[in-house]
């Protein structure tokens, strides 16, 4: 699909079925994040699959890091039968500062939200104030340098085909604030 194409077509979708990609297809998925812009080629990122009883283990973090409500956080974290942890991984560089890294890691997200589109599969970039708390960052066993920008809910796209589902109306971008000139 051509880039604008898939752009004019992204949508997220907040309430997705109770299928998934496998992870073999997760992996094709995941393959021609090769290309993301990545200064230095660090590739300062990973993803972390949770699926099945794993979401009711962030679920029981968020509680834990809320000081309780855990049935009500592990509602939130089963809304979709596979959360992908999206987590920045910082490497060691002279010249590649922690925020290019970062920035990194977020074009993985983005880009991998558009695969997921264009693969028929729904999702939705979730975080929380939740997501930075000592208690989710031990449920996912990051490194002390780690930390998540958190989670792409996927899962299958509701009442498929529907034509009022897709694509989303969107406002058009207001140009005299998102492109200027020197
Ligand atoms: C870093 C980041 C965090 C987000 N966190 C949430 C969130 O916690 N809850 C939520 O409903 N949307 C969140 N969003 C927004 C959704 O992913 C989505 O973009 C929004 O619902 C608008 O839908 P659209 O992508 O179809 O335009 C987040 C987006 C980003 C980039």
């Amino acid at each position: 699909m051509p880039a604008r194409a898939a752009f004019d077509a992204r949508r997220s979708f907040s309430k997705v079925t109770a299928e998934a990609p496998s992870s073999d297809e997760l992996r094709e998925l995941v393959a021609p994040l090769a290309s993301v812009a990545d200064h230095s080629g660090l590739r300062p990122w990973r993803l972390i699959e949770l699926r099945g009883d794993a979401r009711l283990r962030l679920g029981d973090a968020m509680g834990d890091a809320a000081g309780g409500k855990h049935e009500k956080y592990r509602a939130k974290a089963t809304r979709a039968p596979l959360v992908l942890a999206i987590v920045v991984a910082p490497q060691p560089s002279k010249k590649v500062p922690l925020w290019e890294q970062e920035a990194v890691a977020s074009g993985v997200a983005h880009g991998l939200g558009l695969l997921l589109h264009e693969a028929g599969w729904g999702s939705i970039w979730r975080t929380g104030e939740l997501t930075r708390t000592d208690a989710v960052h031990a449920a996912h066993q990051l490194g002390a340098d780690e930390y998540l920008l958190g989670w792409l809910y996927i899962g299958g796209i509701p009442d498929r085909g529907r034509p009022e589902k897709s694509p989303k109306p969107r406002k058009p971008l207001d140009f005299t604030r998102h492109l200027s000139a020197l």
